[in-house]
């Protein structure tokens, strides 16, 4: 066979990425302290020198490139990391090293809770919600007249939106960016009966000391962002900022167009709206209420209503806990998944369920596997969380072993469930043309909970 001809520094790449392929510490070691500038290289198919000590379970090698301070984050054209990769291969000791980080990491404490869930979709807190500033009327007033306040309009819950992508932080996929109004545009929307204002929070970071009370007149620096909802079309009102605006027409798909940041404070801002839209009357007695707490409460006008009598949290916006779950088959190769007959045709998805009052997380998982696919379930483990605003769910995500494998599907709810091997579950996650079904889309929980399973980085 004929030799490939490759540069000095080529050579030298390959010769350390063997090394630590192979184990050999003392000679990764001894070059990286000759050529620092190999310790993040990488070769065939972008994998790095941590990458293959990771993927062959050499912890000592591992240790050392972390200790030269090797950067994690690069990804392989598998779209994983190192840790994903040692998690993949069961490295469980390697895996955990690599999540800790740097010795002020809190990841450190619970190594074997980590993971990147705080990256999905909606759950960005872009804003900080000071919560301490609801109920501080003259501060709440001050800053609906404030030059820079941002004003975010919904009409029947859908969003005042551009379709131009936001530059600075958007991903490839976002297409839409939210209208952000100042208050002349606004101006004869608020205090109109129809409309209701929520405070959503200020812009991050804070620039002065949370409690510091302002004068009339002075500023704190904090930029405070607010959304105003309507159910009638506020079209002829508005002064629109240009003739790109529109409503979506329908949250989906639309909602998942976001920039992860503005997701964020969509998944906040539509959940209290959706709750006042829905809840406009007192639910204990049926009369009319009062907005309080910057549109985070609403008080009965009835006075001796029950419901102004210790803490009733009907007063307060609502939160539907659903559990969402990978159920992995006792063998642990294979995965169940369902489709619902309104999913896109070849889409299967993990199931899901509300959780009943009185239940727990695992038992709400295992009950609704066992109502949508006659599969007993035994261990579950939280995995992590995502607000989901259609209108208001939190998904719980889990990972759960099943006991029984034979599937009964509830025809009511899923069309279809089935078993599919982590090889399918790959092929799909990759988008091989031989793909036996297509995954749901990276915005959804469903979505992570699998490629989290199969070791990849899920938000890529
Ligand atoms: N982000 C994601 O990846 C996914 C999100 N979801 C969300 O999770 C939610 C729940 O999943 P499903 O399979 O539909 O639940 P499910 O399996 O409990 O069935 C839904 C039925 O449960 C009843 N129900 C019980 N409590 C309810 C409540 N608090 N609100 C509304 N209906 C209630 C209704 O009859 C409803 O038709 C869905 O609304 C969906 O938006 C579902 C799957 C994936
Ligand atoms: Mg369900
Ligand atoms: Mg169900
Ligand atoms: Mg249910
Ligand atoms: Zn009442």
């Amino acid at each position: 066979m004929a030799a490939l001809t490759m540069n000095p520094k080529a050579e030298m790449v390959e010769r350390f990425l063997d090394f630590a392929a192979r184990g050999d510490k003392e000679k990764v070691t001894s070059m990286i302290s000759n050529s620092s500038f190999l310790i993040n290289q990488s070769g065939e198919k972008g994998w790095t020198a941590l990458m293959l000590a990771a993927r062959n379970g050499h912890f000592e090698v591992v240790k050392t490139l972390l200790a030269k301070g090797c950067d994690t984050s690069p990804v392989n054209k598998s779209e994983q990391t190192a840790y994903d990769i040692a998690r993949f291969w069961g490295h469980k000791h390697i895996a955990t090293l690599l999540c800790r980080g740097q010795d002020g990491d809190p990841h450190r404490v619970l190594p074997d809770m980590h993971s990147d869930g705080e990256n999905l979709y909606f759950n960005h807190e872009f804003l900080d919600r000071l919560s301490e500033r609801r109920t501080d009327s003259t501060w709440l007033a001050a800053k609906q007249r404030a030059p820079d306040t941002v004003f975010l309009l919904f009409y029947s819950l859908n969003p005042l939106v551009t379709s131009e992508p936001l530059k600075e932080d958007g991903r490839g996929d976002c297409s839409y960016q939210l209208s952000r109004l100042r208050r002349p545009s606004v101006e004869p929307l608020l205090g109109h009966p129809n409309t209701t204002l929520i405070f959503l929070g200020v812009e991050k970071p804070r620039t002065c000391a949370p409690n510091t009370a302002m004068d009339d007149g002075e500023d704190d620096g904090l930029t405070a962002w607010f959304a105003l909802s309507t159910e009638e079309d506020p079209t002829e009102l508005v002064k629109f900022p240009d003739p790109q605006c529109a409503f979506l027409q329908a949250p989906m798909p639309g909602l998942l167009k976001l920039s992860d940041n503005e997701a964020g404070v969509v998944a906040q801002a539509r959940a209290v709206l959706a709750w006042h839209s829905r809840y406009s009357f007192c639910p204990t007695c049926g009369s009319g209420t009062r907005v309080d707490d910057g549109g985070h409460k609403r008080t009965c006008l009835r006075e001796g209503c029950r419901s102004l009598r210790g803490i009733h949290n009907t007063c307060y916006p609502r939160v539907d806990p659903v559990a969402i779950m990978l159920v992995i088959h006792p063998e642990g190769n294979q995965c169940l998944l369902g489709r619902k007959k309104v999913f896109p045709a070849g889409m299967f998805s993990c199931l899901a369920g509300f959780i009943e009052p009185g239940e727990t997380v695992e038992e709400g998982v295992r009950r609704e596997v066992w109502e949508e696919s006659g599969v007993r379930v035994g261990p579950v483990r939280y995995v992590t969380s995502q607000p989901w605003p259609m209108p208001s769910s939190l998904m719980i995500g889990c990972h759960a072993v099943a006991l029984t494998t034979a599937i009964n599907v509830d025809e009511n709810e899923i069309e279809e469930a089935r078993w599919f091997t982590r090889q399918q579950v790959i092929d799909a996650t990759v988008k091989a043309k031989h793909a036996v079904f297509s995954l749901p889309p990276r915005q959804a929980i469903a979505h992570y909970l699998i490629k989290h399973w199969i070791g990849m980085q899920a938000n890529l």
